[in-house]
């Protein structure tokens, strides 16, 4: 993305706090047992505008994390933490076709969010957890500032970052060349010299594609417009040996998801919260 000013920066902090209080003032409910929190600066609004609600508001809810930071957020804040492996044991297995979506709402930021509510996720490194929070939710509510927003994947972010296995890194980012990525990487620790290692102790691949693949005849291409559709990208690129998951959050959700049974790819958000810089924010769903 574009760098920003110091004196823009505010401004955007302050559209992120906006997007952040409406969201929760619109979605969350003392009644919820528990509830997913994503990872990243944006949702460190979510959490504070949560514990500012007071603990008789908060304390019957368990808040599951989706990664070190994440985890440290809420306890910080004064919340209870659950990991997922805690909430699988508690919430037990009511058998084969039963609902998965134990979590009663997720909040999570994006780094790119397009016009059907598709977004890429993965600039702070957690994708994976994310996946599965978002995986066991009952709806995703996605909270950003407005410079997000895009009429399709990878128009503003340039990449999509891809969880992999470290032994297997170099064979994915060849096979991502092969899938028409431009000069995929594998990612650095902005901290220190080494290939950052991930909180489920992977390495990511940032897989640069082109918004279009105009004229392609790959089997991830839609023919009606020449475009690769966020799903068919996603499920090709999690069939290449050594991917753990792909940084495209897209198919079903909400009722639609529930409807089709519990195996079904509901991991995009149902609503986003854009918060804009003249202090406003709007929605998309
Ligand atoms: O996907 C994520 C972490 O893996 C974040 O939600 C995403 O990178 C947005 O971060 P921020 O709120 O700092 O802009």
């Amino acid at each position: 993305m574009a760098a920003t000013g110091t004196a823009d920066l505010s401004l955007i902090e302050a559209a992120k706090r906006a997007a952040c209080q409406q969201a929760v003032k619109d979605n969350f409910s003392p009644s919820f047992k528990y509830v997913g929190i994503g990872s990243g600066s944006t949702i460190a609004y979510v959490v504070e505008a949560i514990a500012a609600l007071g603990p008789e508001v908060s304390a019957g809810v368990k808040f599951v994390p989706t990664g070190a930071g994440s985890t440290k957020l809420i306890r910080d804040a004064g919340l209870t933490v659950l990991q997922v492996p805690d909430l699988l044991i508690e919430v037990g297995f009511a058998g084969p076709g039963t609902s998965r979506q134990h979590l009663d709402i997720y909040f999570d930021g994006a780094d790119e969010v397009d016009a059907e509510l598709n977004c890429i996720k993965g600039g702070g490194a957690c994708l994976f957890q994310e996946k599965v929070v978002s995986r066991l939710s009952k709806k995703f509510i996605c909270v950003a500032d407005s410079r997000k927003k895009a009429d399709r994947l990878l128009t503003n972010w340039a990449y999509i970052p891809i969880e992999v296995s470290p032994i297997a890194a170099e064979l994915v980012r060849q096979a991502l060349i092969d899938l028409g990525s431009k000069d995929p990487a594998i990612r650095f620790s902005p901290s220190t010299t080494t290939h950052l290692i991930t909180d489920n102790h992977n390495y990511l691949i940032d897989a640069p594609f082109p918004t279009l693949l105009l004229n392609s005849q790959a089997d991830f291409i839609d023919p009606a417009r020449g475009l690769w559709t966020p799903d068919a990208l996603t499920a090709k690129i999690r069939g290449i040996l050594g991917v753990l998951e792909v940084g495209i959050f897209s198919g079903l959700t909400g009722p639609q998801a529930t409807a089709a049974g519990p195996d079904v790819e509901g991991v995009k958000p149902v609503k986003i919260y854009f918060g804009k810089p003249d202090g406003g924010f709007e929605t998309q769903e």
